[in-house]
C-alpha cells in the first residue's frame, strides 16, 4: 500500500539497474499500483538522457512532479542516477511514465563503459514517445559539445530499429542565455543535422531525411539555481504541453507501434534482453511477439474465469441432472462475457495474433463448455425417445393405424427435439447435433420396430389361436365320425374357417402399412398354420387308430341299425355281423391313413378291404407277399410326409385289430348258443303225449291225494319265491352257463334267508299276540330282553348286481383277483387299444371251460 501511495506520489523506482539487471517484480509493483496496464493504448513514455549531472533529475521532478534522487548541489558533482529509472507522473493526462537514465559520459563510468550508454539511449528510444535530451545552452555551436556524441549514440541506434517510432526529440536546453531561442535553434538543428548526416545508414535509410525518424523539438529554460523562480515559472509551461501530449498535435502525436499498456512492462523487458544480447531489435517482430505472450496471457486468463465462472458452474450442475431450459441463451451469454473481456483487454495488440489468439481462446473454451452440451443432447435424446413411447401408446389407444402413429409420433418427437437442440447451440459454436439427431431417429426407429414385432406376434397369435379354436375340435369331431366324406368335411371346414379369419387378419394388417408381399406372407404361414393344426390332429387321431377301430367295431357290432344294444337271441347272423363291423373299422382305417388336401378319389379304402377284409392275409401265403399291395411304406397317390399310417402299419394294425376283437364275436356266439339252449328245453309233443298216457295213473293219484296236491302247491310257491329272491330272468341275462353259475351258487344262501325269515316273522307274529294278551290284561311290564334285530334287506330294487353278487356270492380266488388294483376298472378301456384288450383278457377267465371250448370263428 505504500509503494501504490508512492507511485501515485510520483515516487521512482529502479527498472534497470547500475549492472543491467532488469527489475522485474519492483516494475511490476510498480505498473499495478500506477494502473498503467489498463490504459490500453492511452498512455505516453517519456524518457530524459543528457550528461551526467546536467539536472534531469531536477527537470523531471519539477516538470512531472516526481521523486527522482537529485544530487546535492552543496555535496558536489557527482553521479546520483545510476541505471534506469521510473516513475509515474503526477496530475498529466493521459497516464505518462517517466524515465530518468543514467547520465552520459559520467566520469565514474569512463569512456569503457559508454556500452551501456547505447543500450540505454536505445532502450528509451525503443520505448518511448517522447524523449528529452537535456543540454547545456553553451554547448549548442560547440564542436567538442558533450551532447554531440550523445545525438550519434541516438542516431547510430536508431538505425537498428527496423521500423522508426517517429519519437519526439525534445532538446531541452538549459541555462540558456540572453541569445533568444529564436537564434539558438537553427544553430542546434544545423548541429542535428550535420550529426545525423555524419552517421552511416543502411542502404534502405540513406536518403531518409531525419524527419522521417524523428520529430525534433526544442526548449530552453533558464538556470535552476540562478533563476529558480523563472525556471519554475518556464517549467509550467512546458508541462502543459505533455497534457493530452498523444493526441493529434500533441508531443506525441505521430508517434507509431504503440505496445498497449498491458504489455508495456513484458515489451520492456524483451527489448532490453534483446539490447543486453546486442541482437538486432526488430521492432515489428517485436510487436508481433509482445501482442502473443500477451493475448496468451490474457486468453489464459480469461479461461481461467470462465472455467470458475460462478455462473457457468451452476449451469453445468444444473445440466449434469437433466435439461436446462435456454441451456444456449445462458451458456452463450457466459461465453460472451469473457470473450469480450478478452476482445477488451487485447485490443490494442497486433490484430492478426489478437484473432489468432482469440480463436484459439474460443476454441478452449467451447472445448470445456461442450461435454454439457451434449450432455443436454443425450438428455433430450432420452426425452424424445420417451415422448415417441408415450404419443405411440395414446395414438394406438385411440385407434389410430401403427404406420401412420408412429409416422406422427416420429414427427412431434424429432421436432421436439430439434427444437431442444436449437434451444442448446449457442451463437458462438456450429456445433452439429445431426448425429445424435440420427441417434434419435434410429432409437425410435429400433422401439417402433420392437412394438411392431409384438403387435404383429400379437396379431399372429389370436389368429393362430382363433384357427385353433375353429379347427381343433370339429375336426377331431369330423374323425370321430370317419367316414368317407371325412376329409372333404374337413377341407370344406378349413377353407370355411380359413376365408373367414385370414381376410380380417389381412385387414388388421392393413394399419401396418407393409408391403403386400410381407403381408400376404404373413397369411400364408398362417394358412399353413391351419393345415397343421389339421394335419396334426389327423396324426393324433391317427396314433389312436387301433382304439377308433375298435370302438367303430363295437359300435357296429353290439348295436342295432337303430342304435339299441344288440341281444343275441341266436337268430342273428354274427358272421354277417361282424364282417360289417370289420369292414366300418377298416374304413376308418383308411379315412386316417392319409391325409387328403385335395378331392381326388383314391384307392386306399379298396385296396384295404379287398387285401385285408375280403382275402385275410393269414390265408396268403408268405411266397405271394411280392404280390401283396400293403407291403410297402408309402401309398401310391401320396406324398410321404402326407401318409400317416402306411400300408405296412396297416397290415399290422389289423392283426392287432382282429386279434382284439375276436374276443367279442366269440361272446356273442356264446350267447346266442345258451340263449338257445335256454329257450329250446321243452320235450318234443309226442313225448308229452307219451308222458300224458304212461303217467295218467300218476296225475289221477296226486290229484285224488289232496296231501300231495297241497305239498305240490307248497314246492311252488318255494320255486316262485327263490326265483323272485334271484331275480332268476337277469341272471340269465348274460348267458345259460354264467346264469346257471350264479344261481347255483346263491341258492343256497338264499334258502337260508328265506327260511330265516319266515322263522322271524312267526316269532313276530307270536311277540305281537303275546303283547296283544298283556295290553287286554292291563298290565305293561317293561321289556327286559332287546328286539330281535331286523333281517338285513337282501333285495333292494337300488341293489346293483355287482353288489347282489358280493352279498350272495362266496368269495371266489378269481374274482379276488380281479378285484385286486392292479385290475382296477378305474381307468377306461377307451383311454389305449392296449388297455381296452387287457381289460378284456380277465374276463374270458371267467368264462367256463366248456363254453369257451365251443369258440365260433368267422374267419
Ligand atoms: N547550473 C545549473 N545547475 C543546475 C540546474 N538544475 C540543477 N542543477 C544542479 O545540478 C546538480 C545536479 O543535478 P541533478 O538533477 O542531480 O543532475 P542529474 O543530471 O540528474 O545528475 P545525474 O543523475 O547524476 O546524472 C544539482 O546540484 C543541481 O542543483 C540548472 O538548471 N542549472
Amino acid at each position: 500500500m505504500a509503494e501504490d501511495g508512492a507511485a501515485a506520489a510520483g515516487a521512482a523506482v529502479q527498472l534497470i539497474d547500475g549492472e543491467g539487471g532488469f527489475a522485474t517484480d519492483s516494475a511490476e509493483r510498480f505498473m499495478a499500483a500506477a494502473g498503467v496496464a489498463e490504459c490500453g493504448l492511452s498512455y505516453a513514455v517519456v524518457s530524459i538522457m543528457g550528461p551526467q549531472s546536467s539536472g534531469k533529475s531536477t527537470l523531471l521532478n519539477q516538470l512531472f512532479g516526481t521523486n527522482f534522487m537529485e544530487m546535492d548541489a552543496f555535496r558536489g558533482r557527482s553521479q546520483t542516477t545510476k541505471g534506469i529509472w521510473m516513475a509515474h507522473c503526477v496530475g498529466i493526462e493521459p497516464c505518462t511514465v517517466v524515465m530518468d537514465l543514467e547520465g552520459t559520459d559520467g566520469r565514474e563510468r569512463g569512456e569503457d563503459d559508454t556500452a551501456f550508454e547505447k543500450q540505454s539511449a536505445l532502450f528509451a528510444l525503443a520505448i518511448s514517445d517522447i524523449v528529452l535530451i537535456n543540454m547545456w545552452c553553451h554547448d549548442i555551436g560547440r564542436e567538442q559539445a558533450a551532447n554531440k556524441p550523445l545525438l550519434k549514440t541516438v542516431f547510430q541506434v536508431m538505425m537498428r530499429l527496423f521500423s522508426p517510432r517517429k519519437t519526439t526529440l525534445l532538446f531541452v536546453i538549459r541555462d540558456k542565455t540572453r541569445t533568444p531561442l529564436e537564434h539558438l535553434e537553427p544553430v542546434l538543428r544545423e548541429d542535428i543535422q550535420k550529426i545525423w548526416n555524419s552517421v552511416p545508414k543502411p542502404e534502405a535509410h540513406k536518403d531518409t531525411p531525419l524527419s522521417e525518424f524523428f520529430n525534433v523539438q526544442v526548449t530552453a529554460l533558464p538556470s535552476f539555481e540562478e533563476k529558480e523562480e523563472q525556471f519554475r515559472e518556464q517549467v509550467q509551461q512546458l508541462r502543459q504541453r505533455f497534457a493530452n501530449s498523444i493526441a493529434p498535435g500533441g508531443l506525441a502525436g505521430d508517434r507509431r507501434g504503440v505496445v498497449p499498456a498491458s504489455g508495456f512492462l513484458f515489451s520492456s523487458q524483451q527489448i532490453w534482453k534483446i539490447i543486453r544480447e546486442n541482437k538486432d531489435l526488430d521492432l515489428p517482430a517485436h510487436k508481433v511477439m509482445v501482442a502473443t505472450v500477451r493475448c496468451d496471457e490474457i486468453a489464459n486468463e480469461k479461461f481461467g474465469c470462465l472455467a470458475s465462472d460462478a455462473e457457468w458452474l451452476e449451469l453445468e450442475n444444473a445440466v449434469q441432472s437433466g435439461s436446462v431450459q435456454g441451456f444456449g441463451k445462458k451458456l452463450g451469454y457466459i461465453v460472451d462475457v469473457h470473450m469480450q473481456e478478452y476482445d477488451k483487454e487485447a485490443v490494442y495488440f497486433d490484430e492478426a495474433v489478437r484473432n489468432a489468439k482469440r480463436k484459439v481462446l474460443e476454441s478452449r473454451i467451447l472445448n470445456l463448455v461442450q461435454p454439457a452440451f451434449h450432455k443436454v443432447l443425450s438428455y433430450l435424446r432420452g426425452k424424445a425417445l420417451e415422448k415417441f413411447k408415450s404419443d405411440l401408446n395414446l395414438l394406438l389407444e385411440n385407434g389410430k393405424g401403427f404406420a401412420a402413429s408412429v409416422r406422427e409420433s416420429t414427427e412431434s418427437s424429432v421436432n421436439e427435439f430439434d427444437q431442444g437442440c436449437a434451444d442448446a447451440v449457442i451463437k458462438q459454436a456450429d456445433w452439429d447435433y445431426s448425429k445424435m439427431l440420427e441417434k434419435v431417429r434410429r432409437d425410435i426407429e429400433e422401439h417402433a420396430f420392437s412394438i411392431s414385432e409384438r403387435k404383429l406376434s400379437e396379431l399372429t397369435s389370436r389368429a393362430k389361436e382363433k384357427l385353433r379354436k375353429a379347427l381343433v375340435e370339429p375336426v377331431e369331431s369330423l374323425f370321430d365320425a370317419a367316414s368317407q366324406t371325412t376329409w372333404e368335411s374337413i377341407r370344406n371346414l378349413y377353407k370355411r374357417e380359413t376365408e373367414a379369419i385370414l381376410p380380417e387378419f389381412l385387414n388388421t394388417l392393413s394399419g401396418f402399412e407393409m408391403e403386400s408381399a410381407v403381408s400376404e406372407g404373413m397369411v400364408s404361414k398362417l394358412r399353413d398354420y391351419a393345415r397343421s393344426i389339421v394335419e396334426n390332429k389327423a396324426k393324433e387321431e391317427a396314433n389312436k387308430v387301433l382304439m377308433h377301430m375298435k370302438e367303430r367295431f363295437t359300435t357296429v357290432f353290439s348295436h342295432d341299425k337303430d342304435s339299441m344294444p344288440r341281444v343275441w337271441t341266436g337268430k342273428e347272423d354274427v358272421r354277417a355281423i361282424a364282417k360289417d363291423a370289420r369292414s366300418a373299422a377298416l374304413k376308418l382305417m383308411s379315412v386316417l391313413a392319409v391325409i387328403r388336401w385335395d378331392d381326388k378319389p383314391d384307392r386306399i379304402e379298396n385296396i384295404l378291404i379287398s387285401t385285408l377284409l375280403d382275402s385275410p392275409v393269414e390265408s396268403k401265403s408268405s411266397s405271394a407277399t411280392s404280390g401283396d399291395p400293403l407291403a410297402s411304406t408309402t401309398w401310391e397317390e401320396f406324398h410321404a410326409k402326407h401318409t400317416l399310417i402306411t400300408p405296412a402299419q396297416c397290415k399290422s394294425l389289423w392283426k392287432q385289430f382282429k386279434s382284439e376283437t375276436e374276443f367279442t364275436i366269440t361272446q356273442a356266439v356264446t350267447a346266442q348258443q345258451a340263449h338257445r339252449r335256454a329257450n329250446g328245453g321243452m320235450p318234443p309233443p309226442w313225448a308229452m303225449v307219451a308222458i300224458a298216457i304212461l303217467g295218467f295213473n300218476e296225475i289221477m293219484a296226486l290229484l285224488r291225494n289232496p296231501i300231495y296236491l297241497f305239498l305240490l302247491f307248497v314246492g311252488y310257491l318255494v320255486a316262485k319265491a327263490l326265483a323272485v329272491q334271484l331275480d332268476i330272468g337277469r341272471e340269465f341275462q348274460n348267458g345259460m352257463v354264467p346264469g346257471i353259475i350264479s344261481v347255483s351258487a346263491k341258492l343256497l344262501p338264499s334258502m337260508q334267508n328265506l327260511l330265516r325269515k319266515v322263522a322271524s316273522d312267526q316269532q313276530q307274529q307270536q311277540q305281537g299276540q303275546h303283547q296283544q294278551q298283556h295290553g287286554q290284561q292291563q298290565h305293561h311290564p317293561q321289556t327286559t330282553e332287546a328286539p330281535e334285530p331286523q333281517p338285513p334287506l337282501l333285495l333292494s330294487p337300488n341293489s346293483s348286481m355287482r353288489e347282489l353278487r358280493r352279498l350272495h356270492m362266496p368269495p371266489s380266488p378269481v374274482r379276488r383277483s380281479l378285484s385286486s388294483p392292479s385290475h382296477s376298472s378305474s381307468s377306461s378301456p377307451l383311454g389305449s387299444p392296449r388297455r381296452v384288450s387287457e381289460d378284456q383278457k380277465p374276463k374270458r377267465a371267467l368264462e367256463p371251460e366248456s363254453e369257451s371250448s365251443s369258440t365260433y370263428s368267422i374267419v
